[in-house]
């Protein structure tokens, strides 16, 4: 793994093994205690178990360090995406009477069972009471609210585990224990305030060290205070941010938008800035701008009265954005940057408005509809303006006429360098229009273009941008214009 990549510390420090799992004691043996059942070959009588309890506490966790632990392999499935019986069958089902290769057992893991409705599930709930009385391997599921009432079926065939919110005490423990590792300096009373602004919610707490750490390279009191008490904004933020671009799978990044505080625009201008900053391939970059301003569309959709398309909102700002990064890689380490404020009055405004316009002029400039330039020239644009070179962006805004704005689309944080560069570029060209002069009015009066270009002078013809095309707005009259 290279050095530009980082691991969310959630996932770095994990528990590796039963032991690094903190605070439920009681729910560790009852764990253990049926799962042995299993390992022993005399699989328990039920042969399910629900571990249930606030998010944050372990449940999770506690499967996988057990797995390690054990060496058993653990299927981890989404219950909310596997909601028709059809996808039981195929997956649950499957899993539940095959051994994998190695003969050992498998752990099958279904993560918040709660997510089940009794309207939407189609059979799902049905079928998978139906696997577990006779399941070859150990089935784990999960949830916050094991109470709802359609879930009484499955409460009565399953060992039912509680987890509890962890204690200030364990918590801070925890949090210093991490500080030390990443030799961070902390205050213990930053770490006691972290942990009880979160009641118990190890994520959270994690996420919010790792927000001020990351931010301040310290924790001291004066920093939680400032930064955990406006969690719902800058830290919910992050937090969000996060989440969708660290991505496991695409319902964690629809999850980590449709559950943040923040309105849906604020979180698309983050994303539109912070896309350059964790994905590296143009290509992942590309895909993830395309899949914002195409939520963006929707967005204006649901807000002129069809909320229906809210979903799609949601689905491609999330998965969207986070699947967009299809290579073997992790993010890069780059640090959230703040949105610049033209970049976020763009974007608030609408990012598709000015897509718009810059497809409609160039499209007619090229001879070639604007849904072509869209899939076909808009990619290598946003490359050019985002990661390319400099002097070809700054002389493709002098040639296209781009306005400020057009070019805070196409290049995001990097608008301000092209716009130097296309200064440089209109400085070029003025003194390339005086030599021109100048060689007019000398003893031949022949200037010669070829002449010109061997000189290494600047020429809109560099850029594909020849005589013949039809002058750009703001070089209008001054090509060509001689200075006294
Ligand atoms: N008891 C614990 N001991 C050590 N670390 C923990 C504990 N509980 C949570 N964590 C930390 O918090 C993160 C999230 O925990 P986990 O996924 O196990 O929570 P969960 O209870 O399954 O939550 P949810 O109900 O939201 O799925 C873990 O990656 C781990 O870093």
């Amino acid at each position: 793994m290279s050095l530009q990549q980082r691991i969310p510390w959630i996932i770095k420090y994990r528990p590796k093994s039963v032991n690094d799992v903190v605070d439920q004691e009681e729910a560790k043996s009852q764990f253990l205690t049926w799962l042995e059942a299993w390992l022993k070959g005399r699989p328990p009588e039920k042969r399910a178990a629900l571990l249930y309890g606030p998010p944050g506490v372990g449940k999770t966790s506690l499967v996988e360090a057990a797995a390690h632990d054990y060496k058993l392999e653990v299927l981890e499935l989404n219950a909310s995406d596997y909601r028709r019986a059809e996808d039981i069958r195929r997956t649950v089902g499957v899993a539940a009477f095959r051994r994998p290769l190695t003969g050992r057992l498998m752990i099958i893991l279904m993560d918040e069972v709660d997510g089940i409705s009794a309207k939407g599930d189609a059979g799902g709930l049905d079928e998978l009471l139906r696997i577990i009385p006779n399941a070859q391997n150990p089935i784990v599921l999960t949830a916050n609210d094991p109470w709802k009432d359609q879930l009484r079926p499955l409460r009565e065939v399953t060992l039912m585990i509680e987890f509890k919110n962890l204690s200030t005490g364990n918590v801070v423990s925890l949090l210093q224990n991490i500080c030390d590792r990443e030799h961070i300096e902390c205050d213990r009373e930053a770490l006691r305030y972290i942990a009880d602004k979160n009641a118990g919610d190890v994520r959270a707490c994690v996420n919010d060290l790792e927000a001020v750490a990351e931010g301040y390279g310290k924790v001291t009191m004066e920093l939680a205070r400032a930064l955990v008490r406006g969690r719902d904004k800058s830290i919910d933020l992050w937090r969000t941010l996060n989440d969708v671009f660290y991505a496991k799978a695409g319902w964690m990044a629809k999850k980590a938008v449709t559950n943040s505080e923040e309105d849906y625009e604020t979180i698309m201008a983050w994303l539109n800035d912070n896309i350059q900053n964790k994905y590296g391939d143009p290509e992942d970059a590309f895909r993830a701008w395309d899949a914002l301003s195409r939520a963006s569309l929707f967005l204006s959709r649901a807000k002129a009265g069809n909320w229906d398309f809210l979903s799609y909102v949601f689905d491609l700002m999330g998965p969207g954005v986070a699947m967009a990064r299809q290579v073997e890689q992790s993010p890069l380490r780059n640090r959230y940057q703040y949105p610049s404020r033209i970049t976020l009055m763009a974007k608030l405004k609408d990012i598709r408005s000015v897509r718009d316009s810059i497809a409609e002029r160039l499209a007619s400039r090229l001879h070639i509809s604007t849904s072509t330039f869209k899939e076909d020239v808009l990619p290598y644009l946003f490359i050019i303006f985002r990661q390319g070179d400099l002097n070809m962006a700054g002389g493709l805004v002098v040639g296209y006429g781009l306005t400020e704005s057009e070019v805070q689309y196409l290049a995001g944080p990097r608008s301000r360098d092209v716009l130097k560069s296309a200064d440089a570029v209109r400085e070029a060209l003025r003194k390339g229009s005086e030599v021109k002069a100048a060689e007019g009015k000398g003893p031949q009066g022949q200037p010669r273009q070829a002449e010109r270009g061997s000189k290494g002078q600047l020429t809109l013809d560099m850029f594909g941008l020849g005589s013949s095309s039809p002058r750009p707005s703001d070089d209008k009259g001054k090509r060509g214009r001689t200075r006294k």
